[in-house]
């Protein structure tokens, strides 16, 4: 056993101190990235915030309603081959879309289908855990068979990690263990890592290889997402923020008010709770247990109004420390840790 003392951090435990600017507006920064990516050489220009391939979230409206910011989809893996094919066809929202792919044979029997007849420019492969061997092989394998798509993999949480499976072909690290809404797996097993040096370590991995990182999960308010931007986050991955709009594919309870049925709710679970496993794999094999909840989000909608308060708290904060292009933001970044909450990040 061994303990590490360096303090390890959360989105909550730091601010982004403001510095002097020659910014007079929000309206003058540009929050669009362009990024070349490891292997492929393929280049992608947008607001690099992806919804998450939650099958509440990683929806074909989701996607095409972020292309119209620019942002991005990782759909969920449990379309049908002919409705992927006829989204892939479409253009535009595909532009901006991650096809993903997790372990199972069925998963990548689906994929080979698929892009025999349309091309896949972004592929997701997503696992709980990116530590095994067996994931670093089919990222290998990924790659080898894929040579001109972008590729995403993860999860992981530290720099040795997101170095293999760039080495191993792929251009984006996902980074994040248990930081989600919707995440039991620090409760249920122990593990994980602080997000926001998570985001940190791996994104300095990552750019010293000329890869990419995306903070997957832990971000509960716009401040969040910059905070991640200014740790290095190439890209961030939303899920519960992104829940409980009209784009989402989850159950909406509706309550009787003054006589009319309103929206006021939206269920909302983890990929490893129990309501995902009983709907997709027939039930919680005998030999696990559940890493994710079910809850109820509020009914927030159309996903434009979030996304312009995403968008407009990453504008307010580039303004507050000058950087006039999202690619500036982690040059002019110093985080401040705040509060009594460094208490428990130093793990006690
Ligand atoms: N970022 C995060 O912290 C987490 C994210 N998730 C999300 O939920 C999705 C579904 O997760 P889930 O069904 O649990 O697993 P995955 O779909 O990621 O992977 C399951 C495969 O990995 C093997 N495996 C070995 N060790 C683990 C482990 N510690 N956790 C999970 N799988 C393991 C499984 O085998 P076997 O079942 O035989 O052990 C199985 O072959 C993920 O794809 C991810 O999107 C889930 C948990 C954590
Ligand atoms: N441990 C678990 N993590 C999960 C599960 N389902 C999804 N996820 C991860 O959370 C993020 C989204 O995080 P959020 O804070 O933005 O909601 C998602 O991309 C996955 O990595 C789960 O069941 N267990
Ligand atoms: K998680």
């Amino acid at each position: 056993m061994r303990i590490e003392n360096e303090p390890k951090l959360d989105f909550k435990d730091v601010l982004i101190r403001p510095k002097r600017s020659t910014l007079s507006s929000r309206s003058e920064v540009d929050i669009n990235h362009t990024f070349r990516f490891l292997h492929t050489g393929r280049t992608w220009t947008g607001f690099p915030l992806i919804a998450a391939n939650m099958d509440v979230t990683g929806t074909i409206p989701m996607a095409r309603a972020l292309a119209g910011f620019g942002a991005m989809v990782a759909l969920h893996k449990y379309y049908p081959p002919e409705d992927l094919i006829a989204f892939f066809r479409e253009g535009e929202g595909a532009r901006n879309t991650f096809y993903t792919i997790g372990t199972n044979e069925a998963d990548w029997e689906k994929f080979a289908l698929v892009k025999r007849q349309v091309a896949v420019p972004f592929i997701c492969l997503d696992v709980a855990n990116g530590y095994t061997e067996r994931f670093v092989e089919m990222v290998a394998q990924a790659r080898e068979q894929n040579p001109d798509s972008v590729i995403m993999a993860g999860n992981v949480v530290t720099g040795d990690m997101t170095e293999a499976l760039l080495l191993a072909g792929a251009d984006i690290v996902k980074v994040g263990i248990g930081p989600g809404s919707v995440c039991t797996t620090r409760k249920m097993t122990g593990v994980g890592y602080p997000q926001l040096s998570a985001v940190i370590e791996c994104a300095d991995a990552a750019h010293g290889l000329k890869g990419q990182v995306c903070a997957d999960g832990g971000c509960t308010v716009p401040g969040d997402i910059a905070k991640a931007y200014g740790g290095g986050a190439d890209f961030v991955m939303l899920g519960g923020m992104l829940a409980g709009h009209d784009e989402c594919e989850g159950e909406i309870r509706h309550e009787e008010r003054g006589g009319e049925r309103v929206p006021v709710s939206m269920v909302f679970y983890g990929m490893s709770s129990d309501t995902a496993m009983n709907k997709y794999s027939g039930g919680v094999a005998k030999y696990r247990a559940s890493e994710g909840k079910t809850v109820e989000v509020p009914y927030r909608g159309p996903v434009d109004a979030t996304m312009q308060e995403i968008t407009g708290g990453v504008r307010s904060m580039m303004t507050y420390i000058g950087a006039t292009k999202l690619k500036e933001v982690p040059k002019r970044t110093t985080f401040v840790r705040v509060g009594a909450q460094l208490n428990t990040v130093f793990g006690g």
